[in-house]
């Protein structure tokens, strides 16, 4: 059974190696202003298709299936990241429809009146985020959001996808998701899912779905996301979870799910994700591997001797950030108490210093998304596959992620060498890296919830 899974995926392998030969032959065999063109991003078909995917949904928003929010969310999310946005309608439709999928007793389902689950209220409020402005935030009811996801909890300390349902690492990265990026995170929620999500590191060094399970690109984001999330992820094996992370990237650019498969533009994201967050998680990293977080006569002779890197204030626990002015004048929660300060962790974490480059080939991933994914509207897993808004919104988020994973600071814009092709054509929006929302709009959801 084993040997007959190798073979196939050997053969798979070389045919699509060699796809993506001749699509690199071609490219390479063309002059400079010619793989220019190439090389651009398709704005104007890409939009096309996402607004049409959109308003699929009908004028009602009435198609049948237990998907609509996670459609809402990888249209909604890809728009965002191209810089453009909706006209008023179809936000309106968008936030109406969102609405109509709310359970009355929290939480959000596939469409309306279907019972609610963890993945479709994380596609549902991360797409109202994303929407952004005050009639999509006002729509979220947090306090039966925070019920719901107390009932989903496991005494394994993991959460349950939905009432009955599965316990694994995608349901504990949705529910701390929400509840970070709504300010409702406590310690009841938290308690046990730094143990779960420990439970499922396997040998290799990437996380899987849930214990014993095989280490898979999309869980090992979700758990790494989830440890940064709750402030626990100094309790993960990060040097194993490097050696893991480092050699899914295939000979193609692009990165595979897991070992022996085959690679995919989806995990763009995912894997890329790990890689970034990863470079933030620097000194965690050193201590782990028993090296001298003394950074070194450099940052010794220009900064105070007292003062602590935001990284280093993290692993304290020290941490303390400047309160943004609150847009309806009301004090902000976070200094009340330890576990507020967990609900920032989300705007702080992107605010460290990175002090390690980038754990992949930027450029060569950037490579693979245009040339191998990138079609004439829409992306796809891989050559000989089909486009899906899926792929689309996981394509443009791990472009993302490429291009700013040579920058220092959040909101500061990448350099030219670091964009593959032309660059003011090219270069997306941010995203942050634990939510996987525009950063803008997480700025602007921050500041919204924390005057709640
Ligand atoms: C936020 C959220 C809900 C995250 C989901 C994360 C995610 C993408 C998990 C992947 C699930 C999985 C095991 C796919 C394998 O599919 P496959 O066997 O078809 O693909 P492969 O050959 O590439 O492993
Ligand atoms: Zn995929």
């Amino acid at each position: 059974m084993e040997s007959r899974r190798v073979t196939k995926t050997l053969e798979d392998q070389w045919m699509v190696e060699r796809q993506v030969r001749e699509i690199y032959d071609y490219f390479y065999s063309i002059p400079p202003n010619s793989q220019s063109v190439i090389l651009e991003l398709q704005r104007d078909k890409h939009f096309g298709y996402l607004t049409r995917g959109l308003t699929k949904l009908g004028p009602s928003f009435s198609v049948l299936d237990a998907n609509r929010p996670w459609l809402c969310y990888w249209t909604l999310h890809s728009i965002a990241l191209l810089g453009e946005s909706i006209d008023a309608k179809l936000e309106n439709d968008a936030i109406d429809f969102l609405t109509r999928c709310q359970d009355k007793d929290g939480g959000y389902g596939g469409g309306p009146g279907q019972m609610p689950h963890l993945a479709t209220t994380y596609a549902a409020v991360n797409s109202l985020i994303t929407l952004g402005g005050p009639k999509a935030l006002s729509s979220i009811n947090r306090e039966k959001l925070y019920t719901f996801l107390l009932q989903m909890k496991d005494t394994s300390g993991g959460f349950r996808m939905h009432d009955g349902g599965e316990v694994d690492v995608r349901a504990c990265y949705t529910a701390i998701s929400v509840a970070s990026i709504l300010n409702i995170v406590d310690d009841e929620l938290i308690h046990g899912v730094g143990n779960y999500i420990l439970s499922c590191q396997t040998y290799e060094g990437g996380i899987a779905g849930e214990p014993g399970a095989e280490a898979h690109g999309g869980y090992t984001f979700c758990g790494l996301a989830a440890m940064i999330l709750i402030n626990e992820v100094n309790r993960l094996d990060l040097p194993r979870l490097i050696d893991w992370v480092v050699f899914r990237q295939g000979v193609e650019g692009g990165f595979q799910g897991r070992t022996n498969k085959l690679v995919d533009g989806c995990y763009s994201f995912w894997q890329g994700a790990v890689a970034f967050l990863i470079q933030r998680l620097n000194l965690v990293v050193r201590e782990q591997l028993g090296l001298s977080n003394d950074l070194g006569t450099e940052s010794a002779d220009d900064s105070s001797d007292s003062e602590l890197s935001a990284e280093e204030e993290h692993l304290e626990g020290t941490s303390s950030h400047v309160q943004e002015t609150c847009p309806h004048g009301k004090e902000g929660q976070e200094n009340a108490s330890d576990t507020i300060k967990i609900a920032d962790t989300g705007y702080e974490f992107i605010n460290r210093p990175i002090a390690m480059q980038p754990l992949f080939d930027s450029l060569y991933l950037q490579q693979y998304v245009l040339l191998c994914s990138q079609m004439d509207g829409g992306f796809r897993d891989k050559p000989g596959k089909g486009r899906d808004h899926y792929h689309t919104c996981y394509c443009l988020s791990g472009l993302s992620i490429a291009q700013y994973s040579w920058t220092d600071e959040a909101d500061s814009p990448p350099l030219p060498r670091d964009v593959f092709g032309p660059y003011s054509r090219n270069l997306l929006e941010q995203v942050h890296p634990l939510f996987n929302v525009e950063l803008d709009r997480y700025y602007e959801a921050r500041k919204f919830f924390s005057c709640l």
